[in-house]
Order: C-alpha cells, then sequence, then structure tokens
C-alpha cells in the first residue's frame, strides 16, 4: 500500500489537461482551488498507516491475498459491506467533506460481478480483462475515478436517438486491437486524484444503442482527454490573502470535473462491456446500489461535524440550555444516525454474487438513499437555525485582520464572555462552508443527485417492493380469495 506521502507524489507523475478559470492548470497538484480535495483523498491513505483503523481502513484481497486498502477491496461478506459504512464515515468524521475514493470502489464491485455474468451469458472475456486491471490496481494502490454518468442531452431521447451522438459516450471506431471512445462524463468527483478511470455506462441500453453499451477504464492522463474543473460556491476564498477563517475548512474539500474523451484509444484488455446491451443494466443498478449504500456513511460523518459544530456554536452564543436548542440537536442526531441505520441495514443484508463478491440489498440501499436526499437538508436548516443570522453575515477575516476594523468585530462579534471572538467566527464559518459553501456540494446536492436524482430510487424502490407478496398477505387476513 501506498503511504500518504507516496500517493501524494505519484500524482506528480500525472499529465492532466486541466482547465480552471480559463487558463490550462500547470500544476494541479499545488492549485489552491484543487488541494483541500487532494488532502481528503490522500486522507484515505493516511488513515490505512494507522494501526488503530487497520481493521476498517485495510481488507485481505480476494484477488492476491495481500493486505489491501479496503478503498480497492472487492467486498467478500456482509461483515466487509458494513466495515465499508463505517470506513467511510470515519473518513466523512477527519475530513467533513466528500473524500471522493468511494466511487472508484463501488464500480469495481459493480464491474467485477457483472463482468463475470456477461461473460457466462455471451462467452466473452471481460472478467479476466478485469480481474487483471484491478490486480494492478490493488498492488499499485491507485486511486480510480468512477465514471457513470454522461451529460446526456435531450433527457427525453434514448443515447442513439439525440441530436449530437456524442451527448452519450461511445465507440467511434473498432480496431483489431481496440475501440476509440467520444463523449463526456459530467461531474467526476475526485478525478483529479485519481490515476485511473473505470468507465460505465449511465443508463439501461436497448438495442440500437450496441455503441453506448462500453465499460473500460484508461489512465487519467490517457492521449484525448481534456478536463474543465467545476466550480464551487465561495472556492475562490481559496485563493484570498487571508484564507484562514473565511474558507470555513483550510484543509479538506471535494471536487468535480467535466471530463471529455475525444477518440480516447481503449485497448482490448482494458474493455469491460462492449456492446451488450442486455448488461449494461446490471451495471448501471449495482453501482448505483453500492453508491446509495455509501452514503449512509459519509454523509453520517459529515453529519458527525456538522451536529458537532452546531452544538458548540450554540455554546458560544450561551444559547446551548434552552430546551429547543437540546431538542434540534437531538433531533440532527436522530436523522443522521437513521441514515447510518440504513446503511448497516443494506450491508448486513447483503447476498454473495455469482461472481462471488457481495452485493448490498437492493431495495435497503434505495431506501437509504432515498433518504440522503432528504435528512441532510433537513440536519443543514436546523444547523443554519442555531447558528444565527451571524453565519452569513460576519465580516470578512480581511476585516478582522485590520487594525482599523478588528477591535469593533472583536467586541461586537462576542458571544459568551470567556470564549474568544475568532473561535466563534471559525465555527460559523465552518456551519456555512458545509450547508452553503464549498463542502455544501458534497453534503447537500451531492446527497440530492449523487448516485442519482430521487426519482431513480423511487423506480427501484417500487421494482423491489414485491407488492405482490403483499396483496396476498392482505388477502389472507382478510380471509378473502
Ligand atoms: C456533487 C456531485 C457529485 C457527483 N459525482 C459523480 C461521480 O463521481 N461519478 C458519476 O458518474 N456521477 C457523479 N454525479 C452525477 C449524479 O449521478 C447525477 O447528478 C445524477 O445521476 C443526476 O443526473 P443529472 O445531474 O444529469 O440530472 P438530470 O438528469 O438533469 O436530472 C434533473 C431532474 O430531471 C429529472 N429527469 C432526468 N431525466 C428524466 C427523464 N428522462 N424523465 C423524467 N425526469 C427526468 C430527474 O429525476 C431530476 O429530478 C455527481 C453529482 C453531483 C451533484
Amino acid at each position: 500500500m501506498m503511504t500518504k506521502d507516496q500517493y501524494i507524489d505519484s500524482l506528480r507523475g500525472l499529465h492532466l489537461n486541466l482547465y480552471s478559470f480559463g487558463k490550462k492548470v500547470e500544476n494541479v497538484v499545488d492549485n489552491p482551488i484543487v488541494r483541500p480535495s487532494l488532502n481528503s483523498f490522500a486522507a484515505t491513505y493516511e488513515l490505512a498507516e494507522d494501526p488503530q483503523y487497520e481493521d476498517l481502513m485495510t481488507a485481505t484481497s480476494n484477488l492476491t491475498g495481500k493486505k489491501v486498502n479496503r478503498f480497492t477491496h472487492l467486498h467478500q461478506s456482509t461483515d466487509d459491506l458494513i466495515k465499508k459504512v463505517k470506513m467511510q464515515r470515519l473518513l466523512g468524521q477527519k475530513t467533513a467533506a466528500c473524500f471522493q475514493r468511494c466511487v472508484g470502489m463501488d464500480a469495481a464491485n459493480a464491474v467485477y460481478s457483472t463482468t463475470f455474468e456477461t461473460d457466462e451469458a455471451c462467452g466473452t472475456k471481460y472478467h479476466e480483462n478485469f480481474v487483471k486491471f484491478w490486480t494492478d490496481v490493488q498492488n499499485n494502490d491507485w486511486g480510480v475515478d468512477g465514471a457513470m454518468t454522461d451529460v446526456k442531452g435531450d433527457r427525453g431521447l434514448s443515447p442513439s436517438k439525440q441530436a449530437d451522438p456524442d451527448l452519450f459516450l461511445h465507440v467511434v471506431e473498432r480496431t483489431a486491437d481496440g475501440v476509440y471512445v467520444t463523449g463526456a462524463k459530467a461531474h467526476q468527483t475526485g478525478y483529479l486524484n485519481s490515476h485511473y478511470v473505470l468507465v460505465m455506462p449511465t443508463i439501461s441500453m436497448r438495442e440500437g444503442d450496441e455503441d453506448y453499451a462500453i465499460s473500460f477504464a484508461c489512465p487519467t492522463d490517457a492521449d484525448g482527454i481534456t478536463l474543465i474543473l467545476g466550480r464551487q460556491s465561495c472556492d475562490t476564498r481559496k485563493t484570498e490573502e487571508h484564507n484562514d477563517i473565511d474558507v470555513g475548512n483550510k484543509v479538506y474539500g471535494g471536487h468535480e470535473v467535466l471530463v471529455i474523451f475525444d477518440r480516447v484509444f481503449i485497448p482490448n484488455d482494458m474493455i469491460f462491456l462492449n456492446g451488450e446491451v442486455q448488461f449494461a443494466g446490471m451495471m448501471v443498478e449495482r453501482f448505483a446500489g453500492y453508491h446509495r449504500q455509501s452514503y449512509g456513511g459519509c454523509k453520517v460523518g459529515v453529519g458527525d461535524v456538522l451536529i458537532g459544530t452546531t452544538a458548540l456554536a450554540g455554546e458560544m452564543a450561551g444559547s446551548a440550555k434552552a430546551s429547543h436548542v437540546k431538542d434540534k440537536l437531538i433531533e440532527m442526531t436522530h436523522l443522521n444516525e437513521t441514515l447510518y441505520c440504513c446503511g448497516i441495514a443494506c450491508s448486513s443484508q447483503g447476498t454473495k454474487t455469482k461472481s462471488g463478491n457481495y452485493l448490498i440489498d437492493l431495495l435497503l440501499a434505495n431506501v437509504c438513499k432515498q433518504n440522503v436526499t432528504r435528512f441532510p437538508y433537513e440536519i443543514a436548516r436546523l444547523a443554519q437555525d442555531l447558528a444565527g443570522g451571524i453565519m452569513v453575515t460576519q465580516p470578512s477575516e480581511a476585516d478582522y485582520r485590520n487594525p482599523a476594523t478588528h477591535d469593533y468585530i472583536e467586541k461586537y462579534l462576542k458571544g459568551v464572555a470567556s470564549v474568544p471572538t475568532e473561535d466563534r467566527m471559525r465555527l460559523l464559518r465552518l456551519i456555512e462552508n458545509m450547508t452553503m459553501g464549498t463542502a455544501a456540494v458534497g453534503y447537500l446536492p451531492e446527497s440530492m443527485h449523487g448516485a442519482g436524482s430521487p426519482q431513480a430510487q423511487r423506480i427501484m424502490i417500487a421494482r423491489q417492493s414485491n407488492m405482490e407478496m403483499k396483496k396476498e398477505l392482505a388477502k389472507k387476513i382478510a380471509r378473502i380469495k
């Protein structure tokens, strides 16, 4: 396994073709907008080095028998699935941000079992290809971006019916050695901190969509890939002269990237699906299931930090003893732990796939994510209630550091007399960061849309709800035929 420092050094060897704020970024690793996200990703390496987290952060590979970072593990039991959720909560607690490495882990587990079943039905060699690739990932402890979401153009049309064929990533040329692909993947979390990208189709496919039913892996800096960094609310605070208090979370963050593939060559041995439209849906459903489980861990960890920050802000303002304040903190905890219950439940009810790795209970994972689309918003609302308006109207750090205004701010932003004003300002900015600033991207809209918008879970819940069995139960009790 790589140490945190080895990981950061390894990223320096990548030649990412990245644009941000209208300019080419030459040094991605030290870019002030990107760096906090790298620090979060690096925490997945750092914690794996710490003996107290060994049981959560590492596992024994079924491919090599060696110890691997759990973020590269193919789950071998329900215990592995549970430990995954616990690991994600831990990382959320340590970073209060999106640490990005889950998407690749979830993609790998979905592709591993889907390739096995595709080969069984179609006589292909995708599983062998994937096992070879993933053995390299585990042995080198690479970071892998999981790329599912296409830009999708007209949502009412299937991939092959779009006015512009590139709105879903697709094969544009086939040769004896491999394929060329063109298209774009949107919202790619952690791409800049990853060594490889693992691409999957974005939706179920039908006949006519063969060129779009494509899954593969390639280096993140492969020829033909262009990256454009997404903006986050308040992102340029990281580049200001006084960038300690106002950023809210100085060390950690997340990022998303628009990834454009322009005739990128994929050799045959890196292809995991190529035209078998009937298996695109299985890959999508399994990836989405794992990723919907993930949010029952990572968002809970971030929620822990937000609840703690809110409680401290109340203590600093002198409101902590009020019964409604205590009750709102209880409600925040109840909502947060409900999400955790869902993450643990869908893991504990997991089952073995034909390939041997374990899949979460899909119904419970979808219920988990459906709650995630709501509860973090309510937790954030309560945090903003208890923080007070000064969370969003307090003067800038630059004014706090300016001798002409410092003493006024020190005096008039004081809460409880014994608490330094600066401590209060820091905590309020952290609440702002998690509920409206850069980290809110991961805590709120990602809770809404990541792993699929709410309606996607409702479709799955309907499909898995076994309504006929429930009707039979009712008929039996009511004594009707
Ligand atoms: C912060 C963040 C991080 C993310 N990270 C990743 C990542 O690392 N990898 C990755 O692959 N993806 C990632 N995603 C993408 C995520 O999976 C998508 O946002 C999600 O699938 C929704 O797609 P969309 O954003 O294109 O929304 P849209 O498709 O534009 O959906 C918007 C609304 O329209 C509705 N809608 C869409 N199509 C239809 C239709 N045909 N009929 C009826 N209603 C429709 C949806 O239900 C939703 O309510 C991330 C997203 C976010 C916000």
